[in-house]
């Protein structure tokens, strides 16, 4: 099993940073009226981790017995495929799966459960969950369908949204849930986690502190601080070699050291060759199911050190127009090869 589900925290006592986090958590658990949540934070924060935690708090380990279930959908008059991950107390979906049908995977899903009664009567809480994974993706027919469910079947149901950012949620699912921001953990945080895996598998680490927090932090900025990407690279180096000290190299993964490839490329080379060779990475990259918006993301925090500040602000600002379109529409590649033109025409008037 990797390291990161072998060591995930499952309750709120074995969470191991943000304790003021974990305890509004407790609190919350321990109200009759709980609200409705939307956890936001950049990824690998742990909210995930943390809303499994709470909803162990409220209905107990049978909360942590969860099954996956393949369920068909009808869209008019075409059907699709759904996962459905549920426990007898909660179910966890993701609609932004099902693209622009999301609207029926939320009307659908949400009304079927809210219409059944807890299957186990002595819970401490009568009503069900239901975690709704990447919110942020949801189109407006589906945030609407989102709030009418809010509305109707609030006594027996509560949502939990789990998003990177609140930027695209609409206003009216806002004003009806409680905010929770998970921030990235900091250094020292990715450290203390880091540390307690590595001991708990043997991992030989430098004895001395300063070159331990030097690893820390060489992996802390690696991953970005996201923790899920610091285990898989400890994990990682530890594969490579069980001695890890603070020059052991932190692996990036292939698709990351792509990206990084692209990158080089579009400073290096402006040509109409140059754009059709990096449109077969981006192909490539799609084709192992990398999120046009993660690669965009990625691309730009590769292109910026690379560039002057001034070409890096336009660079920003068309980052933020393809950005926007890639979330509007649905062929993620014109609008990565539009940024790239882009890009190439900032750089090429600098
Ligand atoms: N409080 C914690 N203490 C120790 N390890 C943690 C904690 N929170 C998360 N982790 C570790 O970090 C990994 C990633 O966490 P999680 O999946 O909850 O992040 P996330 O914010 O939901 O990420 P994403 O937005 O990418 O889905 C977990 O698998 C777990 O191993």
């Amino acid at each position: 099993m990797l390291w990161v589900h072998k060591y995930r925290p499952t309750s709120l006592e074995s969470l191991d940073y943000n304790e003021p986090l974990t305890e509004t958590l407790r609190r919350l658990a321990d109200k009759e009226d709980f609200p409705h949540l939307l956890v936001y934070g950049p990824p690998g924060a742990g909210k995930k981790t943390r809303v499994s935690c709470l909803l162990r708090e409220l209905f107990g380990p049978s909360a942590l017995k969860i099954k996956e279930e393949q369920r068909v959908l009808q869209a008019g008059t075409r059907k699709f495929d759904f996962v459905l991950v549920s426990s007898n107390h909660h179910i966890e979906i993701n609609p932004a799966e099902a693209g622009n049908q999301d609207r029926v995977v939320v009307q659908e899903l949400l009304k079927e459960i809210a219409q059944t009664q807890p299957v186990d009567v002595t819970a401490k809480h009568r009503f069900k969950v239901v975690v709704i994974n990447e919110a942020d993706s949801l189109t407006r027919d589906a945030q609407a369908a989102l709030r009418r469910t809010m509305e109707i079947y609030s006594p027996n149901l509560r949502l939990i949204l789990l998003a990177n950012t609140t930027g695209s949620i609409m206003g009216p699912i806002k004003s009806r849930t409680l905010l929770v921001r998970v921030p990235a953990p900091t250094t020292e945080d990715i450290g203390n986690v880091l540390a307690k895996v590595a001991d708990a598998q043997d991992v030989q680490l430098p004895q001395d502190d300063a070159a331990r927090n030097q690893l820390w932090q060489n992996i802390s900025e690696k991953s970005n601080r996201n923790l899920r990407r610091a285990l898989l690279m400890l994990e990682t180096m530890y594969a490579r070699s069980e001695k890890i000290d603070a020059s052991t190299q932190v692996p990036l993964t292939d698709w990351q050291l792509m990206i990084d490839r692209i990158a080089q490329s579009i400073v290096k080379s402006r040509t109409v060759q140059q754009l059709a060779s990096v449109r077969k990475d981006y192909y490539e990259l799609l084709t192992h199911c990398i999120p046009e918006t993660v690669i965009l993301k990625e691309l730009l925090f590769a292109l910026l050190p690379r560039v002057s500040a001034v070409a890096g602000k336009n660079i920003v600002d068309a980052a933020a127009l393809y950005d926007h379109r890639l979330r509007l529409g649905n062929k993620g590649i014109y609008h990565l090869e539009a940024f790239t033109a882009s890009t190439m025409r900032i750089l090429e008037e600098a």
